[in-house]
C-alpha cells in the first residue's frame, strides 16, 4: 500500500502528458483545415496518362456502378518468329521501321553456320515478316491514339467529379474540424477532470497513508491502553480483594472491639471490686507476711531440729543395727528345680522318674521333688528364725537312728520366699551405708544353692536380686537425704578372687594376667585395688549394666575354664562419699561421711572331692583348696572378730590369710555391719554339704561384733 501511493500519481501524471501531447497534436492538425492535392493542380494541362491508379480509379468505381470507361483496344499481338526476341514494349519512336543493316547477330550467325544458297531463300522471308510486323504496328498506333482520345474525354469527366468530390471533402473537413474541436474541449476537460481525479487521488492516497499510520498509531495506543487496562484491572481485582479483607478484618475487630469494651467494662467493674479486696487483702497480707517471719523462724529451729534429731536417728539407727547384731545371717532354701529331677533321674523310683522326662505331669513333678528333697521344716511360722532338719541313719546294730538338728538365724527363708521378702530384711543395711557404715553382704553354700542368684537375680524386675536392689535403694535414699542437707556421691568395682587372684570384672585385661593390689588408707579407712575400673554410678540402671558386663567377662572366662563363676568369689562394691551441705539457704553441718556396701558372692563351699584328693584334676584340687582356705580364713576372722568383742584386747584378726579377708577388712571390723545369706539346696543329696553349710553359719552368727550380743541356741 505504502509503495502504490507515490506510484500512482506518477503514472497518473504520464498518462495525462500523453493525453496531452495528443491533444495539443490534434489541436495543431485542427488549427489547419487538411490540404487536400487538388486534382491536376501540379499540372493541370497536361494529360493525364494511364496509370495504374487510374486504371484502378476506373475499376472501383465501375464497380460502384459509376460511368466506367471504355476498355483500351487490345492490339493485336504480332507474331514472333523463333529468332525474333519478343518484347511487350512498343517501340519508342512512330517512325515506321527500318529495314535492318544488316542481319542480328543470330541470324548472321546461322547464316554464317548454313550454305549460300539458305542464306538468299531466309532474306525474302524475313522482309515478308518485316512488312507484316510494320502494318501490326501501325494498327496498334492507330488503337493507341484512340484510346488516348477516349481517356482525355474521360480525365475531363473525372476532373470535374474530383472538383465535386474537394469540395465535399473540404465541407466534410470543415465538419471534422468542428467536432475534433468539440472533442479536444471535451478531452481537455476531461484531462483536466483526470487531472483533478489524480490529484483526489494522490490527495486521498496521502490521506489513506496517513490514516493508516493513524491507524497503526491508534491501534499501537490501543494495545497500550488494552495492557494499561488489564493491569488496572488487576490491580483494582487486588484492591478489591483487599478492600474486602481488610473490610471483613474490620468487621470482625468492630465485633471484638465490641467484645473487648464490653470486656473492658466489665473488668473495671471487676477492678475496681478487687482493689477494694486488694486493700483488704493487703491488711491481711501485712498480717500475714508478720505470721510468715514468725512460721519461717519456726521453720529454721525445726530444720536444725531435723537435723538433730537426723544424727539422733542415726544413732538409734545404728544402736537397733547393734543390737540385731553387727553381723547377722539369713538362711535360704532354694526351691526343687526341674533340673534337679534330670540331674538325680537315677535316684528317684520308677513311679515318679517319669516327671524328669520333658512332659512329665505336675504331680509326678511332685512326687519326684518329695522324693529328692530333704528334710526339712520350719517351725517357727511367726519370726521364721528356725530351720529344722532330719536324717535317719542306720547304726552299727542295725537300728534306725532319727537325727534331728535344730538351726536358729536371723531370719530363714522357706524355697517360696521372693527376692523381694529377701530384700525388706536386709534393706536397712543401705540406709546404714549411707549413714557412713561399712556394710558386707555374703552369700555362702554350696555350689548350685542360690548364691548368684540371690545376689545377682535375674533379668526381671521381680527376679532382681540383692545387688540391683541394694543400689537402687541407696539412690532411694541419697535422694531422700538430700531434704536433710546430703548430697552423696557413688561409685562402683566389680572384682573376682579366682586361686587367690584378684579380676577386674569390669576391666578389659585378660584374666589372671594383670596384677593387682589390695591397699588400705589407715588414717580413712578406705579399701582401694590398684589398675581396676572404678565407674562413677549416676543411676541404678547402670549397675545393672555393670552386672551384665562382668557376666560376660565371666563366661568368656567360663570356656576356658568349666565353671569359674562356682570356682570364685565375686564382690561387687559400692562406695558413697556424702556431705551435709544444708538446705535451701539453711547453712550444712558441713559433717562428710564415707561408706561401702560389699556385695560378695562367694564360691560354692563344698568339700574337697576325694577324687580330686588324688590329684586326677590338679587345677581342680588347686581351685578347691584356695577356696576352701578363703573361706575357713573368712570364718577365722569372724572368729577373731567374735573373740576381741567378747573379751577386748588387741586380739590379732587374721585379714591376710585369704585375698577376701584382706579386700574385706574394712567391712569386718570396727563399725561394720555384716550380713551373711546362707544358701542352702533342697536336695536330699546334697543334705551332708547342707549341714556343713549349717554349722559354718551357726558359727558365724554366734559371733558378736560389737556391742550386742545374740542370744542363740545351737542344737
Ligand atoms: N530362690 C530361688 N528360686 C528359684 N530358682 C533358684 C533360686 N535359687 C537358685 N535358683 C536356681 O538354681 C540354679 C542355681 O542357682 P545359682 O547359680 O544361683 O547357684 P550358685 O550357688 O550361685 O551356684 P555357683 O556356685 O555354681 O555359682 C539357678 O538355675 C538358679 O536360677
Amino acid at each position: 500500500m505504502a509503495d502504490a501511493g507515490p506510484t500512482l500519481p506518477t503514472r497518473v501524471t504520464n498518462n495525462s502528458l500523453k493525453r496531452k501531447a495528443i491533444i495539443e497534436e490534434e489541436e495543431e492538425a485542427l488549427d489547419q483545415p487538411r490540404k487536400l492535392p487538388a486534382v491536376g493542380a501540379t499540372r493541370p494541362n497536361r494529360p493525364l496518362q494511364p496509370s495504374r491508379t487510374a486504371v484502378n480509379l476506373n475499376t472501383s468505381r465501375g464497380a460502384g456502378g459509376a460511368a466506367v470507361p471504355k476498355p483500351l483496344t487490345k492490339p493485336k499481338a504480332p507474331t514472333l518468329t523463333r529468332s525474333t526476341r519478343g518484347t511487350s514494349a512498343p517501340p519508342t519512336s512512330s517512325k515506321p521501321l527500318q529495314k535492318p543493316t544488316g542481319p542480328s547477330r543470330v541470324v548472321a550467325g546461322r547464316v554464317a553456320s548454313g550454305s549460300g544458297s539458305t542464306r538468299t531463300t531466309g532474306r525474302s522471308s524475313d522482309d515478308k515478316r518485316f512488312q507484316d510486323l510494320q502494318s501490326q504496328l501501325t494498327s496498334i498506333e492507330e488503337a493507341r491514339a484512340a484510346d488516348a482520345a477516349r481517356l482525355a474525354s474521360d480525365m475531363e469527366s473525372e476532373r470535374n467529379k474530383v472538383a465535386e468530390l474537394q469540395a465535399n471533402h473540404l465541407a466534410l473537413s470543415r465538419e471534422l474540424a468542428a467536432a475534433k474541436s468539440l472533442e479536444l474541449n471535451q478531452r481537455r476537460e476531461l484531462v483536466h477532470f483526470s487531472d483533478e481525479i489524480e490529484s483526489l487521488k494522490k490527495k486521498h492516497s496521502m490521506e489513506v497513508m496517513d490514516l493508516e499510520m493513524d491507524i497503526k498509531k491508534r491501534d499501537r495506543e490501543l494495545r497500550e491502553v488494552n495492557e494499561d487496562l488489564r493491569i488496572c484491572r488487576a490491580d483494582l481485582e487486588r484492591e478489591r480483594e483487599t478492600v474486602s479483607s481488610l473490610k471483613n478484618t474490620i468487621a470482625h475487630q468492630s465485633t471484638a472491639h465490641l467484645s473487648l469494651t464490653t470486656q473492658n467494662h466489665a473488668l473495671e467493674a471487676q477492678s475496681a471490686a478487687l482493689q477494694s479486696q486488694i486493700d483488704v487483702y493487703s491488711r491481711t497480707v501485712s498480717d500475714l507476711t508478720l505470721k510468715l517471719e514468725t512460721a519461717q523462724k519456726e521453720v529454721e529451729d525445726l530444720k536444725k531440729e531435723a537435723m538433730e534429731s537426723e544424727l539422733v536417728r542415726r544413732k538409734l539407727h545404728n544402736m537397733v543395727q547393734e543390737l540385731k547384731g553387727n553381723i547377722r545371717v539369713f538362711c535360704r532354701v532354694r526351691p526343687v528345680l526341674p533340673s534337679d529331677l534330670t540331674t538325680y533321674a537315677g535316684s528317684l523310683t520308677s513311679s515318679s522318674s517319669s516327671a524328669s522326662s520333658a512332659d512329665g505331669g505336675s504331680v509326678d513333678f511332685e512326687k519326684a521333688k518329695e522324693e529328692l528333697q530333704a528334710n526339712l521344716s520350719y517351725p517357727d511360722q511367726r519370726d521364721h528364725k528356725e530351720i529344722v532338719v532330719s536324717s535317719s541313719s542306720s547304726s552299727a546294730t542295725g537300728q534306725e537312728r532319727k537325727e534331728i538338728y535344730n538351726f536358729t538365724f536371723d531370719r530363714v527363708f522357706e524355697p517360696d520366699s521372693t527376692q523381694s521378702e529377701v530384700f525388706e530384711e536386709i534393706s536397712q543395711l543401705a540406709q546404714s551405708c549411707i549413714d557412713g557404715y561399712n556394710v558386707c553382704i555374703f552369700a555362702y553354700g554350696q555350689t548350685g544353692s542360690g548364691k548368684s542368684f540371690t545376689m545377682e537375680g535375674g533379668p526381671s524386675e521381680t527376679s532382681a536380686g540383692m545387688i540391683p536392689r541394694a543400689v537402687e535403694q541407696v539412690f532411694r535414699v541419697a535422694e531422700h537425704m538430700k531434704s536433710k542437707g546430703w548430697e552423696y556421691k557413688m561409685e562402683g568395682q566389680f572384682l573376682e578372687i579366682y586361686n587367690e587372684t584378684v579380676n577386674d570384672l569390669l576391666g578389659k585385661g585378660e584374666f589372671d594376667k594383670k596384677k593387682h593390689e589390695i591397699k588400705h588408707d589407715p588414717k580413712t579407712g578406705a579399701t582401694r585395688v590398684t589398675d581396676v575400673e572404678v565407674v562413677p554410678l549416676s543411676s541404678p540402671s547402670q549397675v545393672r549394666s555393670l552386672l551384665a558386663i562382668a557376666q560376660s567377662r565371666r563366661s568368656v572366662a567360663a570356656t576356658l575354664m568349666n565353671e569359674r563363676s562356682s570356682r570364685s568369689h565375686s564382690v561387687f562394691t559400692l562406695r558413697i562419699s556424702g556431705v551435709n551441705v544444708g538446705i535451701d539457704g539453711c547453712a550444712g553441718t558441713g559433717e562428710r561421711c564415707e561408706g561401702s556396701l560389699n556385695l560378695v558372692d562367694l564360691a560354692g563351699s563344698e568339700r574337697l572331692n576325694v577324687s580330686f584328693a588324688n590329684g586326677a584334676d590338679k587345677e581342680r584340687v588347686k581351685e578347691t583348696q584356695s577356696i576352701n582356705k578363703s573361706l575357713s580364713a573368712l570364718g577365722d576372722v569372724i572368729a577373731a572378730l567374735g573373740e576381741k568383742g567378747e573379751k577386748g584386747g588387741d586380739k590379732h584378726i587374721p585379714y591376710r590369710n585369704s585375698k577376701l579377708t584382706y579386700l574385706l577388712q574394712n567391712s569386718l571390723s570396727g563399725n561394720s555391719k555384716t550380713l551373711m545369706v546362707l544358701n542352702l539346696s533342697p536336695l536330699a543329696a546334697h543334705l551332708q554339704e547342707s549341714l556343713t553349710s549349717l554349722r559354718f553359719a551357726t558359727k558365724v552368727n554366734n559371733t558378736t561384733i560389737g556391742t550386742a550380743k545374740k542370744q542363740t541356741r545351737v542344737s
